[in-house]
């Protein structure tokens, strides 16, 4: 891939970062959604948006299957890919923080070194690890794209958890029990955000 050009010099803009937070009255942060396809990152992050959305939280929604129809059409499951997808994602999801937004992002993103990649191009304490930990066998179980039956079959290749490695997080900075109800771990993540005075208590 192309690196960028020595020609191209970087402009700072008069709106700052600070200034677009003051005008949406709280933080701009990623919460970074991470787990096996099926532990509930999607409906988690959804649920959460929705009430963060309700509170007055001006947000954003990133998701695999969605950013995967458009900016990342061209992208497959090898690890190649799968790098270039979270750091693509990464800098969407650092823009969106730079114009204040809380940012939801789910995906996969089953490699330690790419979610460090992202944490590494956020400034201090914007990146929020969330891991909803769900045991494989409750997620296969659940199936709801019946995609593990086909991983099992041998019909769907690089399957995460199958036949393609899933890192669990070992310092997330928020630990979700993916099998406690939904509604839990939405209150649970809220707590979380005025804790870390994202939202106001
Ligand atoms: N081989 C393979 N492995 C894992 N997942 C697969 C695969 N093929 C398709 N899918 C579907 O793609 C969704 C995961 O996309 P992500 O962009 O989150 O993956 S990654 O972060 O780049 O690893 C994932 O969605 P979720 O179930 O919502 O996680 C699957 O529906
Ligand atoms: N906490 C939960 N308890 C029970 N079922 C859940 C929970 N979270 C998600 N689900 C269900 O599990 C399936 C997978 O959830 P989803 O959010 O699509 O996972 P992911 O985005 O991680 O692939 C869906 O059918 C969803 O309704």
């Amino acid at each position: 891939m192309a690196q960028h050009d020595e020609n191209v010099v970087w402009h700072d803009h008069p709106v700052t970062r600070e200034a677009r937070e003051r005008q949406h009255g709280h933080q701009g942060a990623v919460l970074w959604f991470t787990g096996l396809s099926g532990s509930g990152k999607s409906t988690v992050a959804g649920a959460l948006e929705q009430a963060l959305h309700r509170l007055g939280v001006s947000t954003y929604l990133l998701d695999g299957d969605n950013v995967r129809h458009g900016l990342c059409r061209d992208l497959g499951f090898s690890d190649a890919d799968r790098k270039e997808n979270i750091r693509r994602v990464g800098e969407v999801a650092k823009l969106m923080v730079d114009a204040g937004l809380v940012v939801l992002t789910a995906f996969i993103s089953p490699h330690r070194a790419e979610r460090q990649m992202v944490r590494d191009m956020l400034p201090a304490g914007r990146f929020i690890e969330v891991f909803v930990d769900t045991p494989l066998a409750i997620c296969e179980a659940r199936d709801p794209k019946g995609l593990y039956r086909k991983a099992r079959a041998g019909e769907l290749k690089n399957f995460t958890g199958i036949d393609a490695v899933y890192e669990a997080p070992s310092e997330a900075e928020i630990h979700l029990n993916g099998e406690q109800p939904v509604r839990e771990l939405e209150a649970e993540m809220l707590m979380q955000l005025s804790a870390r005075h994202i939202i106001r208590s």
